[in-house]
């Protein structure tokens, strides 16, 4: 019998990935923890989680783009590249716009003001697709129609734009370059739903044999509509990843916090989910969310969640072995054994895989997170 092939590598593996921002007075904010996913070719992940819970920083940590403040642990590699150690010069040679496109959130920020759509469409397709006069113009206005931006527009300034119309325009310079991997973060603020639908259903469709795609939205209608997968954060951590078929249908999420989400939704149960999310600068022990989960018992709040375990000296070049840049280093052991659970499949001692395990250590609230699934190879 023949061994079957060996899976392709991932567009983009993230391992123990953290980011924390040192303030004033010695504080530090953790804004990313322990993030762990591979993102395949052909495939798109939907991050979600409410306002504030990092998954910005996450896209910023991908592209380099972290303020002075920032120290990283972890790795995450696009190919063989590490992009939490790989210098500027390399990121903005040959990482922004050619391997990673960017749907920034806040595109106003990111469109050059003194310049029209048309010209910034031009120069950056004259620079990653080596197009030239006399195209140059058709080709700037496919662009632009592949992102629904009005051609009638393209001789306007940022400033002369609406928030949705500088939306569309930060896409069609996003999907000049088909990266690899594109990072389209909250990329349908400011659209109607026609529009919304419209725009993921492009970014979509940017996703192929070789290209990838992570979107970033509170918009959970959205990522049903087009992602493979969602990874849900709460408070730095992803808690949760699922498959969007199940985390949507049957049998919906397994993290408490995941099914507050969606049972928040007003086509749902419209319940909130009580109480706020936890200041970033003082994250409690054990789950974060155990003071507003109805589920919680005293194990939720005593256990150390997740193993540190990312590895890797990041930026700040403290060369901390297996710690997030709290340094702690936390050994995640469960109630249950099973020892260090992230929310990637995890093989646990009997050989068998833990199947996109969810960061809740509640005994009862998931009985199936060890999956009858054979082994991976
Ligand atoms: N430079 C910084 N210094 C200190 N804290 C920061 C810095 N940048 C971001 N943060 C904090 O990191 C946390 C995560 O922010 P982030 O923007 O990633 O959230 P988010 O999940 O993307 O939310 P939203 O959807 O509202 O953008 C927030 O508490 C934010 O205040």
């Amino acid at each position: 019998m023949t061994a079957p092939a060996p899976a392709p590598a991932p567009v983009l593996s993230v391992q123990g990935l953290s980011v924390r921002f040192r303030m004033r007075g010695g504080a530090y904010v953790s804004a990313v923890t322990d993030a762990r996913f591979d993102l395949a070719a052909g495939e798109c992940l939907a991050l979600v989680g409410e306002s504030g819970c990092g998954k910005s920083v996450l896209a910023s940590a991908l592209l380099g783009l972290l303020p002075a403040n920032a120290e990283t642990a972890g790795s995450a590699l696009l190919g063989d590249l590490d992009l939490l150690t790989a210098d500027e010069r390399t990121l903005a040679r040959t990482v922004r716009g050619r391997r990673v496109g960017l749907v920034p959130q806040s595109p106003a920020a990111h469109l050059t003001p003194v310049r029209t759509v048309r010209s910034q469409l031009e120069e950056t397709l004259r620079e990653l697709t080596g197009v030239r006069r006399p195209e140059l113009r058709e080709a700037a206005e496919a662009a632009a129609d592949r992102a629904s931006f009005p051609r009638g527009h393209l001789d306007r300034h940022p400033h002369e734009l609406s928030g949705g119309l500088a939306q569309r325009a930060a896409t069609a310079l996003a999907l000049v370059g088909d990266a690899p991997l594109l990072l389209a973060d909250e990329p349908t603020t400011g659209l109607d739903r026609e529009l919304v639908d419209r725009t993921v259903d492009e970014l979509r469709r940017h996703v192929g044999d070789d290209r990838a795609l992570l979107l970033i939205t509170h918009d959970l209608a959205a990522a049903r509509r087009v992602a493979d997968r969602v990874a849900v954060m709460y408070a730095s951590r992803i808690v949760e990843i699922a498959d969007a078929e199940s985390f949507f249908g049957d049998p919906g999420p397994r993290h408490p916090y995941a099914r507050g989400l969606l049972n928040a939704l007003p086509e749902r149960e419209f319940t909130p989910i009580p109480g706020m999310p936890p200041e970033l600068s003082a994250l409690p022990d054990g789950c974060a969310f155990a003071p507003r989960c109805v589920r919680a018992d005293e194990a939720c709040t005593a256990l150390p969640v997740l193993a540190g375990g990312g590895g890797g000296a990041g930026r700040d070049g403290a060369g901390r072995d297996g710690a997030g840049p709290d340094g702690a280093g936390r050994d995640g052991a469960g109630p249950d054994g099973a020892g260090d659970r992230g929310v990637e499949d995890r093989r646990v001692d009997d050989g068998r895989v833990e199947s996109q395990g969810v960061a809740c250590h509640h005994p009862h609230t998931h009985p199936r997170t060890v999956a009858l699934e054979a082994p991976r190879a």
